[in-house]
């Protein structure tokens, strides 16, 4: 058995988002374009002795018990594979929480990826997706990291190459939304929906001013319906010049892309004199390198 180990656990942006229709099973069928960013959580991870899972953060609103999906991951893997094994895991937070990001997948997956390596599991990065996919939604895409769309209830992933090389200004307003409220509000039948196969052929063609043309999510309605403050800032972001905008996921965060970093700079200190949470960072787009 390995030492402790430090994963880096990214968030994920939705370049689109549609919903398909709702399925028997109360979730919906989903067809989106996700990449990672690098904006990211570092996961440590200390194995025990006992069969302790243990969960800590820096972030003193995060759950440290059973309803942290990070505590999930670890359970599943002790459950199934690690009987008489314990984890102790911190949670360096850098990724705001209930934001659109997939803040608490990333580091599930993170946990699932980790344990892996240091418990000797030798599991395929697809059985890691798979058990991810128990945990949530959100989760299978973490596991693997890069570009892909996400079809089915977000778990049959296909791969695509990363984007081309840009900045991502991200802008977290004050009151988070549920997840599960914005896709109950849905309104299937008058929804107009994203050109996924033209966001597909821009990226593959790595043609950034149609990748930002093509930005586009079925949820902002909903969202924006609950929390004016996020159309605000989609509209202030346009003004400034984003060359594409758009919300992530199930929001409250908007994000824009920008070709260069003094661009990116600009709508960043354009959105900082009246909101607290704007983030710049690089789009990565690329699959994780294994630990
Ligand atoms: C909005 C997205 O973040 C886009 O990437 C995801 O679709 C949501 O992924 P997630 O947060 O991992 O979602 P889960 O934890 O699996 O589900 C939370 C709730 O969202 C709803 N849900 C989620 C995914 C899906 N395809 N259909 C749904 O209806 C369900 O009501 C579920 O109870
Ligand atoms: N490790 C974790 N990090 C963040 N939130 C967590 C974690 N584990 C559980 N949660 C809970 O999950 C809820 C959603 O948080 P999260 O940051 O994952 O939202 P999100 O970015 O909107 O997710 P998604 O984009 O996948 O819908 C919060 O209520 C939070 O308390």
């Amino acid at each position: 058995m390995l030492d402790s180990i430090i994963v880096k656990a990214p968030a994920k942006i939705n370049l689109t988002l549609d919903v398909l229709h709702k399925r028997n099973d109360g979730y919906h069928e989903v067809e989106m374009v996700m990449t990672t960013v690098d904006l990211a959580d570092r996961v440590h991870l200390q194995p025990l002795n006992s069969r302790k899972i243990q969960v800590e953060s820096n972030n003193g609103f995060l759950p440290t018990d059973k309803s942290n999906l990070a505590w999930q991951a670890a359970r599943i893997l002790q459950e199934r594979y690690a009987p008489k094994t314990g984890v102790k895991i911190y949670i360096d937070k850098k990724i705001p929480v209930s934001a659109g990001l997939a803040g608490g997948s990333t580091d599930a997956a993170a946990v699932l990826r980790g344990l892996n390596k240091i418990w000797n599991l030798q599991l395929s990065t697809e059985a890691l997706a798979e058990i991810g996919a128990e945990i949530g939604s959100d989760v299978p895409f973490c596991v693997h990291g890069g570009t892909a769309v996400a079809r089915g209830r977000g778990e049959k992933l296909t791969f695509l190459p990363a984007p081309p090389p840009c900045w991502v200004v991200l802008a977290k307003p004050a009151q988070g939304v549920s997840t599960k409220d914005i896709y109950s509000r849905l309104n299937l039948e008058t929804m107009k929906h994203p050109d996924t196969g033209r966001m597909v052929r821009a990226i593959e063609e790595k043609d950034f001013h149609t990748i930002c043309l093509s930005l586009e999510n079925v949820m902002e309605e909903a969202t924006f319906s609950l929390n004016s403050d996020v159309k605000m800032i989609k509209d202030r972001l346009q003004q400034y010049g984003a060359e594409g905008a758009v919300m992530s996921g199930s929001g409250p965060t908007v994000f824009a892309l920008a070709s260069g970093q003094s661009r990116a700079d600009r709508l960043c200190n354009g959105l900082k004199g009246f909101m607290e949470e704007v983030h710049v960072v690089r789009m990565i787009g690329t699959p994780h390198k294994p630990l």
